[in-house]
């Protein structure tokens, strides 16, 4: 019972007591737990502090590092934020600034990616934000950023469009050394002459031909060329000097200067110790009237040197002309013809369809009129004379004298004797466009010209022309309907006959013709492919011997034909280029004589007429202009000659013959 006593006692009166101890036991327990977090705090301050110190002291501490990167990183992303879209607004308006950005770097830097790299400078700021995550304009990531640390100036942005366009610079020519520095002909006919015994190379047999034929001197394209052509062959028809693969050679001179003697005396001279009749000489002209003048001239420094000329022009049929060229005796094919002076249309027929006509041994391929011939390589017939050149025959193989077409220069290609074939080209406007002339597979050309158009730093700018030095050129400012009175002024009353007069259709020239006719008074005839060839001939022929006052062609008589005695070149119409100008008035002031040519213009074709000639190099162009009153007392006539060729004109109309 005490027990239980106690223990109620206990109970009642401890409850108090019991109380107040667990409080007690529970702030102590608090307090002590808040000294542990104190410690604890205190603590990690202290660690805070070292790393701290230590991430300023070396910056490895991770720590430090982390939370450093992650303030960075918020910052960096706002700023990111930012200029991403000054950067956007920037690139709208792209149209506008980026021609200024790309200004002004260009005016430092020709390079477009560097240009480029100025306006991502310019937008981006600095180099940090885009470390590791550059991307283009596009959206690419930018091949550039190997993510190795690479700044962002080598990162680009391409603006596209809105760029101004830039002044390119012009690009200009420069010839090669061989079109640049040509060798000089002397374009003073009168005062160059050299006499024939001065002249090296030409042999006594045809010095004495040429005395024979009125020539005592020779003209400066004569004696520069002549003997260039002879020293080729020096070492006979096979190889030229020193063993080498003669140079092919281009002749520019002025119109009239004797460029058909300085091709033709030393090809013959060459050919003078040929033992067999083979083809050795090709001449290729554009016009069947050019190629006959050419072949008369070959044929009379050939006769009486066994040597045989051959004219396949087109002239004759085809198997006359096959007849000519070759023959065939006891099964064996020989040739009748030396040299070969031939059309381009029937030369290719030749090549084709003669089994027996054969440029094998052929070593001259004379080009005249090049210029023209290269811009009508008509059915490209310069190719066809090549291949027929290096043809393989039967047997050929064997014969020392194998021939092959050139390569590049070996000691195994050098073995053998070769045939060359050398390339002579003529013309009085012979193209400095070494493209063009590309075309003819020149090798290693040598220029003889009477111009200079090379500038003093090597550039080329116009081509330039040499006039003959005998030439007066004028032009007169007229009327279409007072053109045909003015043509009769100069016949009839200023006495400017013989006179060739150009017109730029046939049909000008018929009518033109009719109404000259009607008017009388004038010998006249009428030269273009309204005519047969041999209609054309005769008429050719009555003008040389002076029983034609005035002939009126298109320009089928403007290249080449050599009338001696035309005192006047009347350019009805005016020339279109300043190569057929060139060519027209040519026809005149021929050998170092004296002749004058007119060209009858249009008020609005004044300007760019006398631009062209005067570009192309003439000098002496002038005005004329003829008084009304001067004319007057033809008019009356003139009325009655137009009713007459409307009456005429509907006739031949009627005839189809018009
Ligand atoms: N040495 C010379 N002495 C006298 N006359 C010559 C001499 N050489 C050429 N001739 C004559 O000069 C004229 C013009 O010659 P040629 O026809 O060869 O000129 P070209 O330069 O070929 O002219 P184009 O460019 O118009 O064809 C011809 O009548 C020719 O007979």
């Amino acid at each position: 019972l005490a027990v239980l006593l106690l223990f109620v006692l206990r109970y009642l009166g401890g409850q108090d007591e019991s109380e107040s101890a667990s409080e007690l036991r529970s702030k102590t327990r608090l307090a002590k737990l808040q000294e542990r977090v104190k410690a604890r705090e205190q603590q990690s301050l202290a660690a805070e502090e070292e790393v701290i110190v230590k991430d300023t002291s070396s910056g490895q501490s991770s720590l430090g590092k982390n939370k450093r990167k992650l303030e960075q990183e918020e910052k960096e992303k706002k700023q990111h934020k930012k200029k991403r879209k000054e950067s956007t607004e920037k690139l709208d308006d792209a149209s506008n600034t980026a021609a200024s950005v790309e200004h002004s770097a260009s005016s430092t830097n020709d390079h477009p990616s560097e240009e480029s790299n100025v306006a991502v400078q310019e937008t981006k700021g600095d180099g940090r934000e885009t470390e590791g995550n550059q991307k283009t304009a596009n959206g690419h990531p930018d091949p550039s950023n190997t993510g190795s640390g690479k700044s962002s100036s080598d990162t680009s942005f391409h603006f596209l469009g809105g760029f101004e366009n830039k002044t390119v610079q012009n690009v200009q020519r420069v010839l090669p050394k061989w079109l640049a520095e040509p060798d000089a002909i002397k374009r003073d006919i009168k005062s160059n002459l050299v006499p024939l015994s001065e002249v090296p190379g030409i042999c006594s047999r045809l010095q004495k031909k040429l005395e024979a034929n009125g020539i005592q001197n020779l003209f400066p394209v004569q004696v520069e060329v002549i003997p260039a052509i002879l020293e080729t062959v020096n070492s006979g028809l096979l190889i030229g000097r020193g063993g080498y693969r003669p140079r092919d050679i281009c002749v520019s001179a002025p119109t009239g200067s004797g460029k058909t003697l300085a091709f033709v005396i030393p090809v013959i001279q060459a050919l003078l110790t040929r033992v067999v009749c083979e083809v050795r000489a090709l001449a290729v002209l554009p016009t069947k009237e050019l190629a006959q003048q050419v072949y008369k001239v070959f044929y009379s420094y050939a006769e009486g040197t066994g040597l045989k000329v051959v004219m396949v022009a087109g002239q004759k049929p085809f198997a006359a002309e096959q007849v000519a060229l070759s023959e065939t005796r006891g099964g064996m094919c020989r040739s009748l013809a030396d040299i070969v002076v031939a059309t381009p249309g029937r030369l290719v027929d030749h090549i084709n369809k003669n089994d027996n006509f054969s440029l094998q041994h052929l070593r001259f391929l004379i080009i005249d009129e090049a210029d023209r011939m290269i811009d009508s390589m008509h059915q490209a017939w310069l190719s066809q004379v090549t291949k027929a050149v290096y043809k393989s025959g039967s047997g050929s193989d064997m014969s020392i004298f194998r021939r092959v077409e050139p390569g590049p220069i070996t000691v195994a290609s050098l073995s053998p004797p070769q045939m060359p074939l050398q390339k002579l080209l003529f013309s009085a406007t012979l193209t400095q466009n070494p493209e063009k002339l590309q075309q003819l597979g020149l090798h290693q050309p040598r220029l003889f010209s009477s111009t200079h158009t090379s500038t003093q730093d090597g550039t080329h700018t116009e081509e330039k022309f040499n006039f003959p030095q005998g030439l007066t050129e004028y032009y007169i400012c007229c009327t279409q309907s007072k053109k045909p009175l003015l043509l009769l002024h100069f016949l009839l009353q200023l006495k400017f006959k013989p006179a060739l007069c150009f017109t730029n259709s046939r049909e000008a020239a018929h009518r033109l013709f009719l109404l000259v006719k009607l008017y009388g008074g004038v010998e006249v005839a009428e030269f273009s492919s309204r005519l047969s060839p041999n209609e054309r001939q005769k008429a050719l022929k009555r003008f040389e011997q002076g029983k034609i006052e005035l002939l009126i062609s298109t320009d089928a008589a403007a290249r080449g034909i050599d009338v001696k005695g035309v005192k006047c070149v009347i350019n009805y119409d005016a020339p279109q280029y300043i190569r057929t100008y060139i060519h027209r008035v040519g026809r005149t002031a021929r050998a170092g004589k004296a002749g004058v040519a007119f060209t009858f213009l249009l008020g609005v074709q004044v300007k760019n007429f006398v631009q062209m000639v005067l570009n192309a190099g003439s000098t002496g162009l002038q005005k004329q202009t003829i008084k009304p009153e001067n004319l007057k007392g033809m008019e009356s006539r003139y009325e009655e000659a137009l009713d007459k060729l409307g009456k005429a004109i509907k006739e031949e109309k009627s005839q189809n013959r018009f």
